[in-house]
């Protein structure tokens, strides 16, 4: 390969420029190891600082749970956030916390790498699993109780609480999620075609739940308190992050889910990835449009308000939580009968 053209582009030209190895899939710029590493990180960290209209993504002091899966998101979000909160003194405690869904052959091989990733960052790890939240309700029970139709809404809506739970027995302020760019983008796309728009703005957020309940004084309102989420990797291509953890070797579980993805956003990331093989940047732009169109549609859409689930006491926007209406249709033996009828 040619020179590496970032390399070549420093104001101190080196004499003898590495070669590239690799193509950045982002910008299609043929450069070498150090100048890719140093690249993707530091348009990372660019991310962290610009977040929230330039407040930044962390608050020195904060305590933050990397929702770990053992994947290669998550695996390189961990390694990242590690490497620049010494690089630049962001001054966070870490953590990590894993969520076990009970789907054998896939999340007890890939939480073994999680343990592994605590070790070699030495970070403490919190793992919560559905068994033990959700009454026995592994995912292997709950699709053996409705299909593979389904699946999927039952692991988003309990994932999401269990993080909040493992947030709570942490006591961290914040979350951050491996979520990527591609990611962004198939959601986006999801809810276009659904004509979800009011949807957008939350899909776009970098950080959700931040302060969320404030009042508009500025003061806490009695409810409990709301862990953020954030995603850092809102503008990395998933193809960059694969590369990353590839050079840097890092240890990470590369199976997909027995269970996923479900039809509809299987089709939308085959049409993302038809859009990016065409042009590349068809990603950042369906995440800007996103952004530009939920910008659009605020002023009209009313958000829920925020109550204490009467059954579980977590934050819902109904008098039961999502999490808790899925548990009681299990329960009842009528988890099948019930999605389908909304759909
Ligand atoms: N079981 C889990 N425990 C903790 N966090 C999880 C778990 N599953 C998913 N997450 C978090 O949600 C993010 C998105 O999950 P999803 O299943 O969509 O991702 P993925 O693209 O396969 O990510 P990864 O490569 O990190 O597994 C992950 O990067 C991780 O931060």
């Amino acid at each position: 390969m040619a020179p590496c053209a970032l390399c070549m582009s420093r104001p101190e030209r080196p004499a003898s420029p590495s070669r590239a190895i690799l193509r950045r899939p982002k910008t299609g710029q043929a450069v070498c190891r150090d100048c890719f590493f140093l690249a993707f990180e530091t348009e990372v960290h660019n991310t962290i600082l610009a977040a929230n209209s330039g407040k930044g993504l962390f608050r020195a002091g904060e305590r933050i749970g990397i929702a770990a899966s053992g994947g290669k998101d998550s695996t390189v979000l961990a390694h990242i956030v590690t490497l620049l909160n010494e690089r630049y003194a962001y001054g966070l405690n870490l953590y990590l916390l894993s969520i076990d869904e009970g789907i054998s052959g896939y999340r007890d091989d890939s939480l073994e790498t999680v343990k592994t990733n605590a070790k070699e960052y030495k970070l403490p790890l919190k793992i919560l699993s559905y068994d033990d939240l959700y009454g026995g309700w592994t995912m292997d029970k709950v699709v053996k109780e409705t299909g593979r139709k389904n699946n999927c809404t039952y692991c988003g809506v309990f994932r999401r609480q269990a993080l909040d739970r493992g947030g709570s027995v942490l006591q961290v302020d914040h979350i951050v999620t491996g979520h990527n760019a591609d990611d962004m983008a198939e959601t986006i796309l999801m809810n276009v075609l659904r004509g979800d728009i009011a949807r957008l703005e939350r899909c776009t957020a970098i950080t959700t739940g931040k302060d969320a309940h404030e009042e508009a004084d500025g003061s806490q309102p009695a409810l409990p308190h709301v862990v953020k989420r954030s995603k850092p990797f809102k503008y990395a291509y998933e193809k960059e992050i694969v590369m990353y953890a590839y050079f840097k070797k890092l240890t990470y579980h590369s199976t997909e889910c027995i269970y996923s993805p479900t039809a509809y956003r299987g089709h939308a990331r085959a049409l993302v990835k038809d859009l990016e093989s065409i042009r590349p940047s068809a990603i950042l732009d369906l995440i800007y449009s996103g952004e530009a169109m939920s910008r659009i549609v605020r002023p009209d859409s009313k958000r829920p308000t925020q109550q204490l689930c009467s059954q579980c006491s977590s934050m819902s926007s109904a008098p039961v939580c999502q999490a808790c209406q899925l548990l009681n249709s299990l329960n009842a033996g009528l988890a099948s009968m019930q999605l389908s009828s909304k759909n």
